[in-house]
């Protein structure tokens, strides 16, 4: 591929096109608002002049409901050899389409599993989608060339292909994306009215469950508006879960010695299976889940200082598989969890603790 265009450059359009761009395609960025091209472009994303000719593959980076229509136009102006989308939702964009009556041979539905809670242009980043799936949903009327046109992005965007069925990836992604935005919603909405003195005691578990919370809603409503009966599916058995969960906890109540007994094996169910969902959640780049070990360094909260720990880490040649940052609230220091194979983890806490880190358990 040596040349694509973007339509709309919020966070996946400019994610996508900054990693294009890094890899020498030449692309062109578009969006209904021009201040997001030009903002896209500034970062370095490509050019938001129009293409001259026909370019190789038009990528359409819209909220879902301006998926069809935003496609229907691109491919009625021949604009690219190939044309995909982005959206969360398969099922309900193909429909629109082949409603719409178009030659559907030149598009291909796709899905990068990656995203972020922010929105825009200014929230992309070329690394977004390194080792997530990326799913793609041919059918038979797909033509091979633009098929491999999608196999050529997500290649060059560092993702794992994943061909799926369009209704299947509904369902799939109903459990493992829709499902989570909702209840991360719902926990954060308890904390609405909640009092002060409770608010600020939040520590690292409620910002995990939380973080998506602050998603756009207007994109979310979009999505759900499109995928609503997977995703009632799904929530009607956490429903059924949380029924159990609340009769466990009020059995755990009582003065029935019985029934604290039948609470506590209630709870300690839910709780196992929890364990066994969680140990299913694949590991970097798809591959099975793996076990890190934690190396927990204390910083202070000033410039570089991350830098200077993960130079550190390099120096001392580990290779940091994931990190987390826990800040405490009102302090001016924070806990950065460094996540590194077990084999690993003496050599970097000797190394850290010799170049003056403060470790904690
Ligand atoms: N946010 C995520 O985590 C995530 C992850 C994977 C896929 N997606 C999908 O990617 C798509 C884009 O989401 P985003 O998070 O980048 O949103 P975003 O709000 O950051 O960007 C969307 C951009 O599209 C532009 N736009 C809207 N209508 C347009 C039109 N008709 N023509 C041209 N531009 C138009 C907007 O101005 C905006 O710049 C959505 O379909 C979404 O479902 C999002
Ligand atoms: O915010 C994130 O971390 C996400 O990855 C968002 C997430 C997801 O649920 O996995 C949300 C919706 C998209 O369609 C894809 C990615």
């Amino acid at each position: 591929m040596r040349t694509a265009v973007v339509i709309g450059t919020g966070l996946i359009g400019t994610s996508a096109a900054l990693a294009l761009t890094g890899r020498g395609v030449t692309v062109h960025l578009v969006d209904h608002d021009p201040a997001r091209a030009r903002t896209a472009a500034a970062r370095g994303a490509g050019t938001d002049t129009a293409p001259e000719g026909r370019v190789d593959l038009a990528i359409v980076a819209v909220p879902p409901a301006h998926v069809a229509a935003t496609l229907a136009e691109a491919m009625r102006t021949g604009v690219a050899r190939g044309y995909l989308d982005v959206a969360s939702v398969k099922g309900g964009p193909r429909r629109e389409l082949e409603a719409l009556g178009l030659d559907l041979s030149p598009y291909i539905g796709t899905h990068p599993m990656s995203g972020k809670e922010q929105s825009g242009p200014m929230a992309g980043s070329a690394d977004l989608f390194e080792g997530r799936p990326w799913v793609l949903t041919p059918t038979r009327d797909t033509d091979t060339e633009v098929l491999n046109l999608a196999l050529e992005l997500v290649a060059l965007c560092r993702a794992v292909p994943v061909v799926m069925d369009a209704d299947a990836h509904d369902r799939a992604v109903a459990l493992v994306s829709h499902t989570p935005q909702l209840v991360s919603s719902m926990v954060a909405a308890r904390l609405e009215d909640a009092d002060e003195t409770a608010v600020r005691l939040c520590g690292q578990g409620i910002r995990d469950v939380t973080r998506i919370a602050a998603s756009d809603p207007q994109m979310w409503i979009e999505i759900l508006s499109a995928n609503p009966g997977p995703v009632a599916d799904v929530l009607a058995g956490l429903a059924a879960d949380l029924d159990e969960t609340v009769r466990s906890l009020r059995a755990l109540d009582s003065s029935d010695e019985d029934k604290r007994h039948d609470g506590a094996a209630g709870i300690e169910d839910v709780l196992r299976r929890g364990n066994t969902g969680r140990a299913r959640v694949p590991g970097k780049h798809g591959t099975a889940p793996t076990v890190y070990e934690t190396v927990a360094v204390l910083i202070s909260d000033k410039p570089g200082e991350l830098a200077r720990i993960f130079a550190d880490a390099g120096q001392a040649g580990v290779n940091i598989e994931d990190v987390r940052i826990e800040h405490a609230t009102g302090q001016q220091a924070g806990l950065v969890q460094l996540m590194v194979e077990p084999s690993a983890a003496p050599l970097l806490s000797a190394a850290l603790r010799e170049r003056g880190w403060a470790l904690r358990q």
